[in-house]
């Protein structure tokens, strides 16, 4: 007797399906946790205080039936810079290359004038035809009892047109594996765009970067509100110590933080250099373990006046 093939079609995913999905919401409201709780790992540097995720980071949610891509965008504002419009721009850029959209509101606080603005730009990419779906997200759901969450839900639905609306906790886990399914129901039928294993395509001088960021800023952050940029001027190995001789290998990694006064480039450098030796201390450990190499950092702080205004300095700095 000819032996059967096994009958497979239980356990066969259905059509596989892919898709990039952009996550969008105003200053902390939970967008890398959010991102960090779906690809299951931390990808993403989050902090307590708005504005620290400038740039576009991707992790990938990898599932037998599919695979979303996940963008998490610099926290979308209302623009009072120039920085912040060009932000937006990156935004709204992002947004229109993507298959779905995240729209993240935390249930712990109201609607607000930041949530109508998003609300708004996601109208008009509607009314654009690009037929992005957006699904609206109560983030922080552990945060409030069911009446004040059911209160949020309906702000949420009154606040514009969404194909769904999902109550998530990205802390405690309610409801993430549901914004998946919901998600993979949104984004076409397509092969997987990564392959599994590859968490993050983040450039590593963009990590390095937030990593000195996160270490300058810390305990600062009041002083120094949006007014540093840092930039990874060069990560190259050492000469001769490449690690073929038995020593372990060394980088140099070269950084300039840049600040608006000279004020606060006092505040970065610390009495007599003192606080720039802390903060490369503890931003070497985690560019040492990001990199699985000895490092060599060398900080440099430059005055760059008013960058935040000037069009020339942004494109230097890299926005
Ligand atoms: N309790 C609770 N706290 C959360 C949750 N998600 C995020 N947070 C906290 O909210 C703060 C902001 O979270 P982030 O993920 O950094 O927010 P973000 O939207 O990426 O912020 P920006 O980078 O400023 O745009 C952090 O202190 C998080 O720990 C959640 O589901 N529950």
């Amino acid at each position: 007797m000819t032996p059967q093939p096994a009958d497979r079609t239980a356990e066969q995913p259905a059509e596989h399906r892919s898709g990039f999905v952009c996550i969008v919401g105003r200053p902390n409201a939970g967008k890398s946790t959010l991102t960090n709780a779906l690809v299951g790992e931390k990808v993403a540097i989050t902090s307590g205080r708005p504005q620290t995720t400038r740039h576009v980071i991707r992790g990938v949610v990898h599932r037998p039936d599919a695979q979303l891509v996940l963008v998490d965008t610099p926290g979308l504002h209302r623009p009072r810079t120039l920085l912040g419009e060009r932000l937006n721009d990156l935004v709204m850029a992002t947004l229109g290359e993507v298959d779905a959209v995240v729209f993240c509101l935390p249930a712990d606080q109201r609607v607000g004038p930041g949530d109508r603005f998003i609300a708004e730009s996601l109208a008009q990419l509607r009314r654009g035809g690009a037929g992005t779906p957006v699904v609206a997200v109560a983030t922080k759901a552990d945060l409030v009892g069911r009446e004040r969450l059911a209160e949020h839900l309906v702000a949420i639905d009154q606040l514009g047109e969404w194909d769904e609306i999902v109550p998530v906790s990205a802390v405690d886990g309610f409801q993430v594996d549901t914004l998946v399914d919901v998600l993979v129901r949104h984004v076409p039928p397509g092969p997987a765009l990564y392959p599994a294993g590859e968490l993050t395509d983040e450039p590593e001088a963009v990590m390095v970067a937030e990593l000195v960021r996160e270490a300058a800023l810390e305990g600062v952050r009041d002083e120094l509100p949006h007014s540093l940029a840092v930039v990874v001027e060069e990560i190259v190995p050492r000469e001769g110590r490449d690690g073929s001789d038995g020593r372990a290998p060394l980088l140099d990694v070269r950084v300039n933080l840049f600040v608006e006064r000279d004020s606060q480039k006092g505040i970065v450098i610390g009495r007599g250099g003192s606080r720039l030796r802390e903060v490369g201390t503890t931003a070497r450990r985690g560019i040492e373990a990001l990199l699985g190499s000895k490092v060599n950092l060398d900080l440099h702080v430059k005055v760059a006046r008013d960058w935040q205004r000037d069009p020339k300095q942004l494109g230097r700095l890299g926005f």
